[in-house]
C-alpha cells in the first residue's frame, strides 16, 4: 500500500537521508529507528507530503494519509466528544463511525464531556491519537506518538494500532525511540545519513 524508493529528503535546506526504499503493506507497520537528528520526521513529512522530497518517490492511495506529530492538535475550548467530531469534520467525515470506538480504545468515555484544555497532558496525547480513529485515514505517518503516555496508555495505542487501524487494512511508519510491544519491522536510518554538502530544498513552512 505504501511504496518509497530512493527516496532523498532535506531540513532546512540541507540534504538529511539519501536513497531510503521500503514497501508496507496493507494491515503491516513499519518502525523507523535511529538517533536524535539522523532525519525520522523529515522522512514522515516528507512521505506525508509536507514537504518536497528532493528525489525518488512516494506512492500510497490518493487522499488516505494522516500525518500526527509531537503536537495534539487539541482544541482548548471544545469537549473530549467536539475535539473528534472537529477533526474528523476536518477530514470531510461529519458523522465519524468510529467516534464511541475511539472513545473507548483510548480511554476516554468518562472524560467525554471535559474541555480539552483542562486534560492532562497524557489525556490530550490520548485524545491526540484517538483522533486518528476517526478521520478514516488508512496510511498513517506517526512522530513519537507516545510521549507523554504511561505504560497502560502506550498499551492502549499499540492495541488500537494493531487491532483497529491494522487489522482493518491500514498501515503505519512509526518513528519512536521505544518498544510499543507490537509485531513490526525496524528500520535503522542511520546508513542512509546524507551527506551534508549534498545541498537540499527550502522548508521555511517548517522552520
Ligand atoms: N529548520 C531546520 N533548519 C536546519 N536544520 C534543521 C531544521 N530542522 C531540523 N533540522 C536538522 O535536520 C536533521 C533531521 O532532523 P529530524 O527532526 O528529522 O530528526 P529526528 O531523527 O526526527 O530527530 P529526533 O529523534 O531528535 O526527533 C537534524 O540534524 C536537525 O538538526
Amino acid at each position: 500500500m505504501l511504496t518509497v524508493t530512493d527516496l532523498c529528503c532535506a531540513r532546512g535546506g540541507l540534504a538529511v537521508l539519501t536513497d531510503v526504499s521500503f514497501d508496507v503493506d496493507a494491515g503491516k507497520a513499519l518502525i523507523l529507528r535511529g538517533p536524535n537528528g539522523i532525519g525520522k520526521t523529515t522522512l514522515l513529512r516528507t512521505m506525508a507530503g509536507l514537504q518536497p522530497a528532493l528525489a525518488g518517490s512516494i506512492t500510497y492511495p490518493e487522499d488516505e494519509a494522516a500525518y500526527a506529530s509531537h503536537a495534539d492538535g487539541i482544541k482548548s475550548a471544545l469537549t473530549v466528544t467536539e475535539n473528534l467530531k472537529f477533526w474528523a469534520d476536518v477530514h470531510g467525515l461529519s458523522d465519524p463511525t468510529g467516534l464511541e470506538t475511539a472513545l473507548e480504545r483510548f480511554d476516554l468515555t468518562d472524560l467525554r464531556e471535559r474541555l480539552g484544555g483542562t486534560l492532562s497532558a497524557g489525556q490530550k496525547r490520548r485524545l491526540g491519537l484517538a483522533r486518528l480513529g476517526v478521520i478514516g485515514r488508512k496510511v498513517l505517518f506517526l512522530d513519537e506518538p507516545t510521549v507523554s503516555l504511561d505504560g497502560f496508555s502506550v498499551k492502549l495505542f499499540a492495541d488500537w494500532l494493531q487491532n483497529n487501524h491494522l487489522a482493518g487494512g491500514g498501515v503505519a511508519v512509526i518513528a519512536t525511540h521505544i518498544d510499543l510491544g507490537i509485531d513490526a519491522p525496524e528500520l535503522d536510518l542511520t546508513p542512509f545519513k546524507a551527506d551534508p554538502n549534498a545541498g537540499g530544498g527550502s522548508d521555511e513552512a517548517f522552520l
